[in-house]
């Protein structure tokens, strides 16, 4: 039995499928965490999305602002489909589209195993959300995603205002939850969320503060795994472990076991980036 988290897919199959064949992956016997962003920019939405639908029986996974957002996209009208990327589109427009966003809208936010040690998310935790308060945060958000009122939830949910407080009643108070736990990666020490900055750390402006490092940050009790942030790197330390190594990008796909005493990395190379997309970002 083996425990493994994995990092941000983002549509990259081949990557995928390549991960799983590197960690033994065997049903019968393991178990496997996704920190979200299972989908967009990869070229294979589709099949990634069938792949880990397939494996959901023996899969833990948290949402990414990608995962979000494809679900939002899937409750527009089809003319407002059309606009999207083409990864997206193929997602969309498949046959069995009803069946896969369903089943990810009743994903979490924040996923919580103590028997192991670990907790899940996608991009962060706000330095003085302790275990327990995030993971209630979360579950409000969740409860409201899985039951009736998510079209109203999905079409309020865009927007980088309000800061969280914990006043906050309605959507906004969803909005800033889901900020905090999909889009995160530089704060302020009271929560203030820096999202146009996506760089390295030291790139960020005066007072801003890796999530995980801000200096108000509470202990807390159990690791944390996460993803999202692509510059950032494999990147282990103050009890995280960001394993997003930007396979969209041309980087690695990364898989972590959380059950292991010592410290285990398997990584694939990961998206073969088309030349004309890396020279446009290369501009
Ligand atoms: N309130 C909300 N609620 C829910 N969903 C919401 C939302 N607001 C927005 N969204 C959704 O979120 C999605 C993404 O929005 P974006 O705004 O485009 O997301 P992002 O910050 O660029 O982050 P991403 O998650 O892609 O992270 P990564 O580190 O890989 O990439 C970060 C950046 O690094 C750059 N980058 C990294 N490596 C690179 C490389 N090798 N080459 C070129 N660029 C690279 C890219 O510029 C990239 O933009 C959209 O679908 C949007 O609709």
């Amino acid at each position: 039995m083996a425990v493994w988290a994995i990092g941000d897919l983002q549509g990259c199959y081949d990557a995928t499928q390549r991960l799983l064949e590197r960690i033994r992956f065997d049903p019968a016997r393991d178990r496997l965490w996704f920190c979200g962003d299972l989908v967009n920019r990869g070229g294979e939405s589709l099949e990634t999305l069938r792949l880990v639908h397939s494996l959901r029986a023996n899969a833990s996974i948290v949402l990414g602002n990608h995962d979000l957002s494809l679900i939002a996209i899937g409750e527009r009208r089809p003319e407002e489909q059309r606009r999207v990327n083409a990864d997206l589109q193929r997602v969309v427009f498949a046959d069995d589209a009803r069946p896969l966003l369903d089943w990810l809208r009743q994903q979490k936010l924040m996923h919580v195993d103590r028997e192991l040690g670990w907790a899940m998310v996608h991009a962060g935790l706000l330095p003085r959300w302790s275990i327990d308060e995030a993971h209630a945060l979360a579950q409000e958000v969740e409860a409201r995603l899985q039951g009736n009122g998510f079209r109203k939830l999905l079409r309020n949910m865009y927007g980088n205002r309000p800061m969280w407080n914990p006043r906050l009643t309605g959507f906004e108070r969803y909005r800033a939850i889901i900020n905090v736990f999909t889009r995160m990666r530089y704060c302020s020490p009271r929560g203030r969320i820096a999202f146009e900055e996506k760089g390295t750390p030291g790139s960020q402006s005066a007072g801003m503060y890796p999530w995980y490092e801000s200096p108000e940050r509470v202990p807390r009790e159990l690791s944390i795994v996460c993803g999202h942030w692509s510059t950032l790197g494999l990147m282990i330390g103050l009890g995280v472990h960001a394993i997003d190594t930007g396979a969209v990008w041309g980087g690695k796909l990364t898989a972590l076991q959380l059950d292991s005493e010592e410290l285990r990395i398997r990584q694939v190379k990961g998206r073969v980036v088309p030349a004309a997309e890396a020279a446009q970002a290369d501009d």
